[in-house]
């Protein structure tokens, strides 16, 4: 079988806010072009995993190839590559948009522009994509294409006027998309005759074919039993499988420049793999190798410890079974005195780490307790020397510490101007420095710089609930600074917890303390002896409350007479004791660790 003209291919991705409708655009350009039979058409088919599915939202890019017949009259592939709309997958958005040309900016005409279209258009335009303004769900009375024309075009300050109109639920507009697609998306310009270079976009494994590369050709031919050196990684292997997907796995001889398919060659796991690398033939190797990308870092951390120690092992293997799909995850043992043995984990972010917890829970069964998210802090030790600190349990003696710097992101904020003024005294709160504020219509536009460990805890979802969902929220990183950063203890009955203890900036010791101490109070059960939960920044008690002794046995008041309700709640005491950890005399439930991560001001 030939390689595709790449006059004929079509290499696109499509940006989109969360909730805009890129996964159910996606699926009607599949369906329109036959890729799978109604019945074989599932909602969603680009989002695989369950999790994303029940949630609706996509985690990781795929790609799928479609055969187009234009109306003029000639056959195209175009290979559509989803990208996750959330701001913890900004990276795997930058790689799928280096591997197009172009990019279908899809808005919802009846929302607008959002913080995370303005994200993900402008990562599309630095990698000199062309644009093509799609505006969703026009079937809504409530939209107004001529209004968010103007406004893409004032904010992002490309060329609306052209935009399509569709509703990707109704189907309207779909063969408009599709001829745009061919009509106004430049096609791939590589060099047939040259060398093969072809760039690793992602990678994954799979149980019956092992780990399977996804690749854009640039230059050359990619063919079956060719031996093929990975550059960056300087590993070299035997081609054994070539194919792209439809989204059905379709396997062919070769694929040339333009193209976009997928290989396996009997490597073993994913961490051999590197996106963004450059592969060519190990016979005739291409000159230059591809710029590559920088691997994505963890960012947030926290521990993750079974709730039943018996699990431990299990909960080791569902990780690295995660992982395999998963290089952005990491995680190393850990123990701790108050939870017993488990893992420090790394994550992109806050999202990520609640689906990575959920699918511990869900997929393998595993009861977990997680301790409070924590950040990395850059730690100048007085004798000269530096580490990074990724967990406050690890944190050297303060006599020792010349200066700690925490890391602080950029965020975008767009918002109804209603709720501007309690945006802004959130981000106040915060520790948060206004860097500018402007107006896109009757909505406000504004960019705070904060520090990152100020917004994993319960930023995003106070933000939501102040603007009743209104607001959008994007961000990256930018640099460490020198913070008066402290550690915070709790103390229950005496014995520190180290679990729960946290570093925080100074004029937040106090209310957070406090707060702590507050929720523990309620959620810490009676015991048979007064419980003293105190906050303290090194000797220095800041919180205190008390958890008042018991009274009587609970079964008590069932006077010996009703013998299944004495039953029922003995068992519910055993099916709560399950969830409970030993803190020297004290038992403190699973719920009391939940409380402290979601912990609110
Ligand atoms: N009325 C209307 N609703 C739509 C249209 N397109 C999508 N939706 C709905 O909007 C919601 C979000 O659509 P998705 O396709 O899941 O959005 P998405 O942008 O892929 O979201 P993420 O995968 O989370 O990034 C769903 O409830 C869709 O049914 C449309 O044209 N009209």
């Amino acid at each position: 079988m030939s390689t595709a003209p790449q006059d004929n291919i079509r290499n696109f991705s499509i940006v989109a806010h969360i909730d805009h409708g890129k996964s159910t655009l996606a699926d009607r350009l599949i369906q329109a072009t036959g890729g799978l039979s109604d019945r074989e058409m599932k909602e969603q088919v680009l989002d695989s995993m369950d999790i994303e599915r029940e949630r609706g939202i996509t985690i990781k890019a795929q790609t799928v190839r479609l055969d187009y017949k234009a109306k003029d009259g000639k056959n195209y592939i175009l290979n559509l590559m989803d990208t996750p709309g959330h701001v913890d997958f900004a990276y795997e958005v930058s790689r799928s948009l280096a591997a197009c040309e172009g990019a279908l900016l899809v808005v919802d005409a009846s929302q607008g522009v959002e913080a995370q279209t303005l994200a993900n258009v402008y990562q599309a335009i630095d990698n000199d994509l062309e644009i093509l303004p799609v505006l969703n769900k026009i079937d809504l009375p409530a939209a107004e294409p001529d209004r968010i024309k103007a406004q893409i075009e004032e904010v992002i300050g490309i060329d609306a006027s052209e935009a399509v109109l569709i509703s990707a639920k109704t189907g309207i507009g779909i063969p408009d998309v599709l001829e745009a697609i061919v009509t106004r998306l430049p096609p791939p310009k590589g060099d047939a005759d040259a060398p093969l270079k072809a760039m690793l976009v992602d990678s994954w494994y799979d149980s019956y074919l092992g780990v399977i590369v996804l690749i854009r050709v640039i230059d050359g031919h990619l063919k079956k039993g060719m031996r093929i050196r990975m550059m960056g990684a300087d590993a070299v292997y035997d081609v054994e499988r070539v194919g792209y997907f439809t989204p059905k796995l379709v396997p062919v001889e070769s694929l040339g420049p333009g193209e976009i398919g997928f290989l396996t060659a009997s490597i073993k796991e994913v961490a051999d793999t590197r996106v963004g690398d450059t592969i060519t033939d190990d016979k005739k190797p291409t000159a230059e190798a591809l710029p590559g990308f920088k691997p994505a870092q963890p960012v947030v951390f926290c521990g993750l410890f079974p709730v039943d120690a018996a699990d431990f092992e299990e909960l080791r293997a569902a990780m690295g079974r995660l992982r395999l799909n998963d290089a952005s995850f990491s995680f190393e043992m850990e123990s701790s005195a108050a939870l017993g043995f488990g893992f420090r984990c790394g994550f992109l972010g806050l999202l990520h780490l609640e689906i990575i917890q959920e699918r511990l829970e869900r997929e393998f069964n595993l009861d977990l307790i997680a301790t409070a998210p924590s950040v990395i802090y850059k730690i100048l030790l007085t004798d000269g020397s530096e580490m990074d600190l990724h967990n406050p349990a690890d944190m050297p003696d303060v006599m020792k510490i010349e200066e700690i710097a925490e890391p602080w992101i950029r965020a975008t904020i767009l918002t109804p101007d209603e709720y501007l003024g309690a945006i802004l005294k959130l981000c106040q709160e915060r520790r948060g420095i206004q860097s500018d504020l402007s107006y896109v219509g009757t909505r406000a536009m504004v960019t705070y710089d904060l520090p990152l460990n100020e917004v994993v805890f319960d930023f995003y979802d106070r933000l939501k609930s102040i603007s009743k969902g209104y607001a959008s929220f994007d961000y990256h990183l930018t640099d460490h600074r020198p913070g008066d950063l402290v550690k915070l203890q709790i103390l229950v009955n005496g014995e520190p917890v180290d679990a729960l203890s946290m570093l925080v900036h100074r004029t937040q010791a106090e209310r957070r303390g406090r707060a702590m101490c507050e929720k523990l109070k309620d959620l810490i059960p009676q015991h048979l002896f007064v419980i003293p939960i105190q906050a303290a920044i090194g000797g220095k008690i800041i919180a205190r409350e008390t958890v008042r002794a018991m009274r009587k046995d609970v079964t008590a008041k069932c006077y010996g007479g009703d013998i299944t309700r004495k039953r029922k709640l003995l068992d519910k005491q055993k099916e709560g004791k399950r969830k409970m950890r030993q803190f020297g005399k004290v038992d403190i439930p699973q719920e009391a660790f939940i409380a402290a991560l979601k912990m609110d001001d």
